[in-house]
C-alpha cells in the first residue's frame, strides 16, 4: 500500500543558514537520511524514536508537507513523490494526495458543531467529487457512530473533553475514507489514563476498519501495543525494523534495547558458534544463547537480558540446566504487578522481574537462570 524508498530530506539549520550566508558553505542537517520501508494493506506501521530522530519529517514528507531532496513515495502504486537522478520530479500537492491526517494538536474547528467538523472535508470537495447532501449525512453519521460521538453530533466542538476532541479529529480524518492514515503523536496531549484507553480504542478501530496507517510516536509502549510493525529510528535512519515482539525480544543494538524497555547488559566474548547457537563467556563462565546476529568467534559483544527473562530461585535446578548461576540478592522492590530483585552474580548485578508471589529477602543466596531463547547479542557500541 505504501512504499517509501531511499527518502532523503535535509534542512539548513538556523545557525547554519547564517554561516552559509557569510561563508558560502552549505552545511546541512540530514533529518531523514536514506530511509526505506513498505507498509502492507491494513497494517499499522510505527515510526518510533527519540526527539529529533526524523520520524515527523518522514511522516510530513508522506503527507506532502515537506519536499524531500530525493527518493520515492508511492501509495497504492501511485507515485506521490519521486525525485531520482536524471528523471523528471513528480510531486503531488498535499491536498491532492487524499490522505487522512491526525496530528498532536487536534486542530478541530472550534466554531463548528461536531457534525459539521466531520462533514466539512466532504463539503469542500470540488464539484463532481462532492457527495450529495444525503450521502454526506450518512457517511458522517456512520463515522460518528464508530467513534461513539453520535450522541454529541449537535454539540459545539469546543465543548468536548480532550479525549472526545481527539476522537473527533480521527473521525474527520476517517470520513474521507483515505487509503492511508497518517498519525503524528495523536495521543500525546492527553492524560495518562485517557491515553491508555484511547490506545486500545485506536487498535480496535484499526482492526475493525482495516485502515492502513503510519503512526509516529516516541512512546515505546504505545508502539508495542498498536503496531503490526515498528521501525526504530535514530539520527535520520531506521536502525531496526520488525514486529513489536522481535524488536523487544531481539534488539539488534544497545540503543534499541535501552530505548524499548529496560535491559541488563553484560560484556561477553564469543567462544563458539554453531549456526544460531552461540556460547559466550560472560559472568566468568560460559553462557548459551540463540541469536540471528552474525558475529564471529573471538569477537567482543554485549549480551542484552530483559529483567523478565531472568528467573530467580532459592534451589538449584542443576543437572542439564543451562545458564544457571549462583548469586546473592542485593535489593528487592515491590512494583504491584511484579517484584524486581537485584542479584549480585560474580562481579555483576542483574535485575530480575518476576511474579509478585515470589519475594526473596536481601542477603539470601539464590540461583539465577537465563533462558537461552530470551537473550540477545548486540555489538559493543
Ligand atoms: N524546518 C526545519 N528546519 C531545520 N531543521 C529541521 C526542520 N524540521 C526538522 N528539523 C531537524 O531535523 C531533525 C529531525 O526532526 P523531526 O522533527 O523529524 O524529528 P522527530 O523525531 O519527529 O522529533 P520530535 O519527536 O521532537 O518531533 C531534527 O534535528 C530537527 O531539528
Amino acid at each position: 500500500m505504501l512504499r517509501v524508498e531511499n527518502l532523503v530530506k535535509s534542512f539548513d539549520g538556523e545557525r547554519r543558514r547564517r554561516r552559509a550566508a557569510a561563508t558560502g558553505a552549505t552545511d546541512r542537517v540530514f533529518a531523514v537520511n536514506d530511509v526505506s520501508f513498505t507498509v502492507s494493506e491494513g497494517d499499522m506501521f510505527t515510526l518510533l524514536g527519540p526527539s529529533g530522530c526524523g520520524k515527523t519529517t518522514t511522516l510530513r514528507s508522506i503527507a506532502g508537507l515537506e519536499r524531500p531532496d530525493s527518493g520515492t513515495i508511492e501509495v497504492g502504486g501511485r507515485a506521490l513523490f519521486r525525485a531520482l537522478e536524471g528523471q523528471r520530479v513528480v510531486s503531488v500537492a498535499a491536498n491532492e494526495r487524499g490522505l487522512g491526517m491526525v496530528f498532536q494538536s487536534y486542530a478541530i474547528w472550534p466554531h463548528m458543531s461536531v457534525f459539521d467538523n466531520v462533514a466539512f472535508p466532504l463539503q469542500v470537495r470540488r464539484r463532481g467529487q462532492r457527495p450529495s447532501k444525503r450521502e454526506i449525512g450518512e457517511r458522517v453519521g456512520r463515522v460518528l457512530a464508530t467513534m461513539e460521538l453520535d450522541a454529541l453530533a449537535g454539540r459545539q466542538a469546543t465543548k468536548l473533553s480532550g479525549g472526545q476532541q481527539q476522537r473527533l479529529a480521527l473521525a474527520r480524518a476517517l470520513v474521507i475514507e483515505p487509503p492511508l492514515l497518517l498519525l503524528d503523536e495523536p495521543l500525546s496531549n492527553l492524560d495518562a489514563k485517557l491515553r491508555e484507553s484511547l490506545r486500545y480504542e485506536l487498535k480496535r478501530l484499526q482492526r475493525e476498519l482495516g485502515i492502513t496507517s503510519v503512526y509516529v510516536t516516541h512512546d515505546q509502549t504505545e508502539a508495542l501495543v498498536l503496531s503490526s510493525a515498528v521501525a526504530v529510528m535514530r539520527d535520520g535512519n531506521i536502525i531496526q525494523l520488525g514486529k513489536p515482539r522481535e524488536i523487544y525480544q531481539k534488539p539488534n543494538s544497545r540503543f534499541v534495547a535501552e530505548f524499548i524497555g529496560t535491559s541488563n547488559f553484560i560484556p561477553a566474548k564469543v567462544e563458539a558458534r554453531d549456526g544460531e547457537r552461540y556460547t559466550v563467556t560472560a559472568l566468568d563462565g560460559p553462557l548459551e544463547l540463540n541469536s540471528t546476529a552474525d558475529i564471529a568467534v573471538g569477537a567482543d559483544v554485549v549480551v542484552s537480558i530483559r529483567p523478565e527473562a531472568v528467573e530467580v530461585g532459592t534451589v538449584p535446578r542443576g543437572g542439564e540446566t543451562l545458564n544457571e548461576w549462583k548469586g546473592t540478592v542485593l535489593t528487592r522492590a515491590f512494583l504491584g504487578e511484579a517484584v524486581d530483585h537485584v542479584v549480585r552474580v560474580g562481579e555483576r548485578e542483574i535485575r530480575a522481574r518476576g511474579n509478585p508471589s515470589v519475594s526473596i529477602r536481601p542477603g539470601t543466596d539464590v540461583f539465577v537462570r537465563l533462558d537461552p531463547d530470551q537473550l540477545s547479542l548486540v555489538p559493543v557500541d
